[in-house]
């Protein structure tokens, strides 16, 4: 997650002089003690919240004054839209709203029906929300989260002590716990220390989406807790980022598994574009915000960032441009157009780090992009491939793994292939090369908003001309 204005420099924590390291360094992941886990231990909007519950849970002083049925909405001050049929989770949403704009208001005026959910009337008084099934889209069964008491999560991560950290963002520490029933988890807490209200923000923000999203590609929310301190609960990743198993570990990663890496982030992604019920543009995606199963199964993580975009809309612009230094697409860094073709420009980033095995922004600050873009044009595999791997790799994968990177960071969006055309070149689907080129500019309607961008005089020159310049103010900050 990425605070406003802030822009990521992605660096190898290794070349930071020790003073700056964990205070610059973003993402930097700190290895967990290996202790074994018997269960002993103890704008537009950003955000949207949807749980179904029974009509006998409607109190009838909806928002909306809809029938017990329909969707409450409410709109939070920074665009945040919740929807809701559930008092009880507008009793926690409207809680931590009035919080964030720290009205005098006692939450204690709730209706006594609220009793025990989620967010203390008194100090002392803990609250629980039960477990409250979401309307995400199957694609690993209904999932299902809970809210949890700060003892269960400090019994789980020994107090939040430092030998369980095995993570640190901008705006988190991550840590390795165990829950009484024996589950490994990773617990998030936002830790952005100086604003309450933008911290509530993008707790808001991270669960509204995360809560939504059910696919084996992404992330899998446990529950939350927002007892000291503002809480995620994930099921832990026992290999961590992609970013430490590229870049951090002496073993390094075989062709087989980068090559099941990016077609599995393909297949993430393009569940958050087209198959959940929301839009979803992620808009952080990197190696450090994807995070490694048992069996290197990637799985997309980090969704403070992201925004759902109405069906309807081409896209959206933001302001101020949040985001990772190497991974932003031109028409975003320069002018904050978002939809689903910055995803897709940071995806081939990404893939393009995965063939090379070198960072986004290396430690003298060379973006990939940059150094790639030649090499991609003249098919010089042989300079392209990761070192590491000498010939160890599948060429046909390889070949279109290239072809696709070249096609995501096209500079002109319009040019990008979506993510439903990335996974068939990558799959290798018969065809799926010709049928793309034939398909992908009649069907992209240009907005004008993206003309600056998106236009023929937009040249790949002009592209590397503004990135460079780019990269300086990013410096300057
Ligand atoms: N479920 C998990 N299992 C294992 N490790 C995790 C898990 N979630 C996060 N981590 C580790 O913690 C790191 C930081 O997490 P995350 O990216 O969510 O924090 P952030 O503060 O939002 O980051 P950013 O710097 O991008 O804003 C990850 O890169 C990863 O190494």
């Amino acid at each position: 997650m990425t605070s406003n204005g802030e822009l990521n420099l992605e660096e190898n924590p290794k070349d930071l002089p020790s003073s700056e390291r964990g205070e610059n360094r973003r993402n930097s992941e700190v290895k967990p003690d290996d202790s074994i886990c018997d269960g002993s231990n103890q704008n537009s909007p950003r955000g949207v919240l949807e749980i179904p519950i029974s009509s006998a849970d409607s109190d009838g002083s909806s928002s909306s004054g809809s029938e017990p049925s329909a969707v409450d909405r409410t709109i939070a001050p920074d665009g945040l839209v919740l929807e809701s049929h559930s008092l009880q989770w507008r009793t926690l949403i409207g809680g931590l709203i009035l919080r964030k704009k720290r009205t005098m208001m006692r939450l204690s005026t709730f209706p006594p029906a609220t009793a025990g959910l989620g967010l203390r009337r008194t100090p002392s008084e803990k609250d629980r929300i039960e477990s409250v099934e979401i309307t995400a889209e199957t694609g690993r069964g209904r999932p299902s989260w809970r809210s949890f008491d700060h003892q269960e999560l400090a019994a789980a991560t020994n107090n939040f002590s430092s030998d369980k950290l095995i993570g640190k963002g901008g705006h988190a520490e991550v840590y390795k716990g165990c829950l009484a029933d024996g589950q490994l988890v990773a617990v998030k807490r936002l830790t952005k220390k100086d604003n309450e209200e933008e911290r509530i923000g993008d707790f808001l923000s991270e669960l509204g989406i995360i809560a939504h999203v059910n696919h084996p590609n992404a992330a899998q929310l446990l529950g939350f807790s927002v007892e000291g301190g503002l809480h995620l609960v994930l099921r832990f990743s026992p290999h961590g980022s992609l970013a430490s198993e590229l870049h951090g570990s002496k073993e390094g990663l075989e062709w087989k598994v980068r090559f099941k890496i990016a077609l599995g982030i393909a297949e993430g992604l393009l569940y958050l574009h087209e198959g959940c019920q929301r839009r979803i543009i992620h808009r952080d995606i990197k190696a450090s915000n994807i995070l490694l199963t048992e069996d290197f199964q990637p799985q997309i993580s980090d969704f403070g960032l992201a925004k759902w975009l109405p069906d309807k809309w081409t896209h959206h612009i933001v302001f101020p441009i949040e985001g990772t230094f190497g991974y932003l697409a031109p028409e975003y860094f320069m002018h904050g157009v978002v939809n689903e073709k910055i995803d897709v420009f940071a995806f081939g980033v990404l893939l393009l780090e995965l063939i090379t095995g070198r960072r986004a922004v290396d430690s003298s600050r060379q973006s990939l992009v940059i150094w790639a873009k030649p090499l991609l044009d003249a098919n010089n595999v042989k300079q392209l491939a990761d070192p590491s791997l000498g010939d160890a790799y599948d060429a046909e994968e390889m070949r279109r793994a290239l072809l696709v990177a070249s096609m995501c960071i096209h500079h002109l969006s319009t040019s990008r292939p979506d993510m439903n055309w990335v996974v068939r070149l990558l799959k290798g689907e018969e065809g799926s090369a010709e049928l793309m080129g034939r398909e992908l500019r009649p069907k992209l309607a240009r907005p004008p908003q993206f003309d600056a961008c998106d236009s023929e005089d937009y040249t790949c020159s002009r592209y590397l001309n503004d990135l460079h310049r780019h990269k300086q103010l990013a410096l300057e900050q």
